[in-house]
C-alpha cells in the first residue's frame, strides 16, 4: 500500500480560448512536477481553456479542440511521469460536462463532472453545463482521490459522498473569482467541509485576469486536523510541491511555512493591476492612453497602469480648457513625473470655440447648462479615442464606483474606453487606495517606489472643472455619506426603511435611489472593468434599463 504522495499544484494563469499556449503551461508545469518527482500534477478548473468559457462551449469545434488537446496530454502522461489532472468540457452523448480528467499511463483513466453548477452572480455555469451526478472517488497510484470542481466543494452534498464512498483526500479545482476577503470565506468554508469528512483539503484556483474577473490564486491545503498546511501567494503563479503521508488516522500534507496575509487594500490594489495586465496583454495592446486631469481617479488610473504595465507603456495626456486651474495643470504634470510616464498637453479650447460656433445656429438663445460641460468631456473623448486609434493603446477609463452608481459621467465623453480599473471601487476607496500606493510599492509593480502623486491630489475636493468653481459636492452628498448609501443600495439590496433606520436622510436615500436607477443605461454602455466587491457592476447585477419601481412600498 502508497504510504506517500507528492502532489504538485500548478496555480497558473491560462489565456481564455488559447488551447495551445494553455496545453503548453500544462506541460511545463508537469516538466516541472517530474523533475521534483511528484506522483501527480494538478491543474485548476477548465485549465484547458480557461474559465469561464461562457459560450465559446457552444461551438462543437471548440469542444472539439479541448478534447484534442485533452487527448494528446493523456498520451504523453505514458512516460511514466506524473499523473495529471486537467479540466475541460465533456460530451456525453447530448450532456455537455464542465469536468474534469485524470490522465495517467498514456489514457484518460478517470473522468467526473461538476455537480454543483453556479447560477448566480458572475456565474452562468448552468446556462451551458449539465449538472454530473454525484462523484465517488479516483482510484490513483493506490489513493482514493476525492475529486471536486469548484462549486461542488461550497455545499456539504458532493464532499460528503466522496467521504462516504472512501475518499482519503478532498481534492478541488477552482476557477474562484477575487473579491476583497474573499480568501477569509474560503477558507472557512474549507474548514466546514475538513470537520464534516474528517479528510484533509486541496484548493488550487488559477490566477489571472479574465476580462471582468480576476483569479487570484491563493490556493491552499487545510489538514484534517483543521490546520493550514500549504498558502499559496496571493496574484502570481507557482506550481507548489506538496509531500503527503499515510499515517494511523489518514493522509496528512507536510507543513511549509506560511507567508503573511496580504493586507485588503494591497489585495484591491493588486487586482486591479492583474486584471488590466492580462487585459491589456492578451488582447495584445502595445499599452494605454488616459486623460490625466490632475484629480484623484486618473492619477490612480495612471499609477495602476504603470504598476501593471511599466511606465513606459502609459501614455498621459493633459486637456486643459479654459476653465483648467494651475492647480491641476501642476498636478497632473506632478502625477506624470513620479510615475515617469509619458505626458503630454493638449488644449481643448480651439475645439470648444468651434463647436460653439457650430452650434451657435441650432441652439439659438437657450441658456448654456450641462449640454457645454459635456461637450468639454467629448472633446476629451474624441481626442483620446484619436490618439488610442492612431497609435493602438486602448483608452483606459476612470470612472468610480460611485461615479457609476450615480450616472455622475458623461455618455461618449470620459465613459469612452475599453477597460477600467475603478469601475467597481468606492470613491472613499479610491482615495484609501491612493494614500497606500504611495506609501507602499507593491510586488510585482513596474512603477516606481516611492509616492506616485502629490498629497494634494488626495486632500483637494474633487472637482470636474467643467465650469468655474465647481466642486462634485455641488450635486452630490459628501462622498462618506454617498457612498455609504449607494454600498446598501447596490451590494446589499437595502430598501428605504433600513437606509433611514441606518441613521441616512430618507430624502438623500430617495434621491440616490433615484440616481442609481436613472443611471442604469449610462452603466449598460460602459466598459468592464475589474471585479472587487461582492456586487460589480455588470454581469454581477442585472437591472432593468426600463423600470418603473420607485423604491416605496406605499
Ligand atoms: N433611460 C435612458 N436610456 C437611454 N438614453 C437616456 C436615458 N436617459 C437619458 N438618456 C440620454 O442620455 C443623455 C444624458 O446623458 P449624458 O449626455 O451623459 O449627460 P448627463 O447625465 O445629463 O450629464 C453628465 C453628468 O456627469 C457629470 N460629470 C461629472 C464628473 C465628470 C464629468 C465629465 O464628463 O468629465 C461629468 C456632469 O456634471 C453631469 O451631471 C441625454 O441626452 C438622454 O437622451
Ligand atoms: N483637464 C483634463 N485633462 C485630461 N483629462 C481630463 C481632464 N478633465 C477630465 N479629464 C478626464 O475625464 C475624467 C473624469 O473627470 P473627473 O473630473 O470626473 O475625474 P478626475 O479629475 O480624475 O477625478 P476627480 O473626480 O477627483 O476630479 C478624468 O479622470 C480624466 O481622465
Ligand atoms: N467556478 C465556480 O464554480 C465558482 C463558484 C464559487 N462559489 C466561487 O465563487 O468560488
Amino acid at each position: 500500500m502508497t504510504n506517500r504522495l507528492r502532489i504538485a499544484l500548478a496555480q497558473i494563469n491560462p489565456h481564455e480560448g488559447a488551447l495551445d499556449a494553455n496545453a503548453d503551461r500544462i506541460r511545463q508545469a508537469r516538466a516541472d512536477a517530474a523533475a521534483a518527482g511528484a506522483d501527480l500534477l494538478v491543474t485548476p478548473e477548465f485549465s484547458i481553456a480557461g474559465y469561464p468559457p461562457e459560450d465559446l462551449v457552444l461551438k462543437p469545434a471548440f469542444v472539439e479542440a479541448c478534447e484534442a488537446r485533452i487527448a494528446a496530454l493523456a498520451v504523453e502522461t505514458a512516460d511514466g511521469g506524473p499523473g495529471l489532472v486537467v479540466g475541460g468540457p465533456w460530451r456525453d452523448g447530448d450532456r455537455l460536462h464542465n469536468a474534469l480528467f485524470l490522465l495517467e499511463g498514456g489514457r484518460i483513466l478517470a473522468r467526473r463532472a461538476k455537480h454543483e453548477l453556479p447560477n448566480y452572480g458572475v456565474f452562468d455555469d448552468k446556462r451551458v453545463f449539465i449538472a454530473g451526478p454525484a462523484p465517488g472517488p479516483v482510484s490513483f497510484r493506490g489513493v482514493r482521490l476525492g475529486l471536486m470542481i469548484c462549486e461542488d466543494w461550497w455545499f456539504p452534498a458532493v464532499s460528503e459522498t466522496l467521504s462516504e464512498s472512501g475518499a482519503e483526500i478532498l481534492i478541488s479545482i477552482n476557477g474562484s473569482p477575487f473579491e476583497a476577503a474573499k480568501q477569509d470565506t474560503r477558507v472557512q468554508l474549507a474548514v466546514a467541509r475538513v470537520v464534516e469528512t474528517g479528510l484533509p483539503f486541496v484548493f488550487l484556483n488559477q490566477v489571472c485576469g479574465q476580462d471582468e474577473l480576476v483569479f487570484e490564486g491563493a490556493s491552499f491545503v487545510l489538514n484534517a486536523d483543521r490546520s493550514l498546511a500549504v498558502q499559496m501567494p496571493m496574484f502570481a503563479e507557482q506550481v507548489a510541491i506538496t509531500d503527503w503521508t499515510r499515517g494511523e488516522s489518514g493522509w496528512a500534507c507536510a507543513p511549509q511555512p506560511i507567508p503573511p496575509a496580504v493586507p485588503r487594500l494591497e489585495q484591491i490594489y493588486r487586482a486591479m493591476m492583474l486584471g488590466l495586465r492580462d487585459y491589456v496583454d492578451k488582447n495584445r495592446f502595445p499599452g494605454v492612453v488616459l486623460g490625466l486631469s490632475g484629480g484623484i481617479d486618473s492619477a490612480l488610473s495612471a499609477a495602476v497602469a504603470a504598476d501593471a504595465l511599466g511606465p513606459d507603456r502609459v501614455r498621459a495626456v493633459m486637456m486643459p480648457s479654459p476653465y483648467t486651474s494651475r492647480e491641476s495643470l501642476d498636478d497632473a504634470e506632478g502625477c506624470a513625473q513620479l510615475l515617469g510616464i509619458r505626458y503630454e498637453s493638449i488644449a481643448i479650447g480651439p475645439a470648444m470655440e468651434a463647436m460653439q460656433g457650430m452650434l451657435a445656429p441650432a441652439f439659438g438663445n437657450r441658456p448654456a447648462d450641462t449640454t457645454e460641460e459635456n461637450l468639454q468631456s467629448r472633446l476629451r473623448g474624441v481626442t483620446l479615442m484619436a490618439l488610442s486609434n492612431k497609435f493602438g493603446d486602448m483608452l483606459l477609463t476612470t470612472g468610480n464606483k460611485s461615479e457609476m452608481s450615480t450616472g455622475y459621467a458623461t455618455l461618449y465623453g470620459d465613459m469612452c474606453g475599453g477597460y477600467s480599473v475603478l469601475k467597481d471601487v468606492w470613491k472613499m476607496t479610491v482615495f484609501a487606495l491612493s494614500r497606500w500606493r504611495n506609501a507602499n510599492l507593491p510586488p510585482d509593480a513596474r512603477g516606481p517606489a516611492g509616492p506616485v502623486m502629490p498629497d494634494r491630489v488626495i486632500t483637494k475636493p474633487p472637482s470636474a472643472e467643467l465650469k468655474p468653481d465647481q466642486t462634485d459636492q455641488d450635486t452630490l452628498p459628501p462622498y462618506e455619506v454617498l457612498d455609504a448609501i449607494l454600498e446598501g443600495l447596490v451590494e446589499r439590496e437595502m430598501d428605504v426603511d433600513a437606509l433611514v433606520a441606518a441613521g441616512h436622510d430618507r430624502a438623500t436615500v430617495l434621491r440616490i435611489w433615484r440616481m442609481l436607477d436613472r443611471a442604469e443605461y449610462k452603466r449598460r454602455q460602459a466598459p468592464p472593468g475589474v471585479k472587487i466587491t461582492p456586487r460589480a457592476f455588470g454581469r454581477d447585477r442585472r437591472y432593468p434599463l426600463t423600470n418603473g419601481f420607485s423604491g416605496l412600498i406605499a
